[in-house]
């Protein structure tokens, strides 16, 4: 603006934010009318789920690389989340269980990041109470911390098997530093015919020896171990690897690097992770 431009009074700018907040409401209830329009095309009522991880991702994405200007990214990020998910509720309804036993409040704060609060939050003492919970519902998601340690024991095992839940996303979708709910957590699901990106694939894998030089392999074929947990069989390991990479390979790989695998089952899958600084 340059200098002799007139000042706008408050009440000019504040009738500007009226205007603003109206559009931006009035789009809300247009945007609602296309998900009404949107259930009957993706036949929702049938399958019992709207969620769909993959797009979710990509719209994420879009959004981190789009935004600028005053407003922190934390926020956007949190209204799209809140705007998303509650349309996906809306859909089909559904709940999120979390499994407690590691502390509530960080699970809490990123099922709220996430999904809002319309969408119910259900705690749970065990990760095996949130997968059976998953399991027996029409479409509710199970959230797991990735970063509890052994405390909830090998979960993705019961993973395994086609009718099992399986890993979906991984959250949040715009990772960073500084995130406000940066807990990483695994989304689990029923599994999804149409929704999940294979990008990064998930493996539950049961070794009678491990050998540090596998996590070498592991990380020259762009894997990493994301979760680890000693059981009655021996060591229990949730492996994250490129989708590209053939489940005959990474056995192999992991054999000639001195870990002596037993099983090597899929439980999931995700989009590829976007960082941003
Ligand atoms: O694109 C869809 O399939 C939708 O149902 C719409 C929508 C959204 O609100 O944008 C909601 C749920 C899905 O997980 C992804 C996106």
């Amino acid at each position: 603006m340059s200098s002799d431009a007139p000042v706008p009074s408050l009440a000019d700018l504040r009738q500007e934010i009226d205007r603003i907040d109206e559009t931006m409401h009035r789009l809300l209830m247009e945007r609602g009318k296309i998900i009404d329009r949107l259930i009957a095309v993706k036949k929702t009522s049938e399958s019992g789920s709207a969620f769909r991880p993959g797009r979710e991702a990509s719209m994420m994405r879009a959004l981190a690389e789009r935004h600028e200007g005053l407003l922190p990214l934390d926020t956007a990020e949190g209204i799209w989340r809140v705007i998303i998910a509650t349309f996906t509720y809306v859909q089909a309804p559904y709940s999120v269980h979390a499994d407690v036993s590691a502390g509530d409040a960080p699970v809490r704060d990123s099922a709220r990041f996430h999904f809002g609060f319309t969408v119910p939050y259900v705690t749970h003492p065990s990760a095996a109470a949130v997968i059976e919970a998953v399991a027996t519902s029409r479409g509710d998601l199970g959230i797991f911390r990735m970063d509890q340690g052994a405390t909830s024991g090998a979960w993705w095992r019961s993973l395994a098997g086609p009718d099992r839940p399986k890993i979906i996303a991984r959250l949040p979708f715009i990772e960073r530093p500084d995130h406000p709910a940066g807990t990483p957590v695994f989304v689990i699901s029923k599994p999804l015919a149409d929704a999940s990106l294979r990008d990064v694939v998930l493996y539950a894998a049961q070794f009678e020896r491990w050998h540090k030089g596998a996590n070498e392999a592991l990380a020259d074929l762009g894997g990493e171990v994301v979760a680890s947990a000693a059981d009655a069989n021996g060591l229990s390991e949730l492996i994250a690897v490129p989708g590209t990479l053939q489940p005959s390979d990474l056995q192999n790989a992991l054999t000639k690097a001195g870990a002596s695998l037993s099983q090597l089952v899929e439980v999931g899958s995700h989009a590829e992770r976007f960082r941003v600084k």
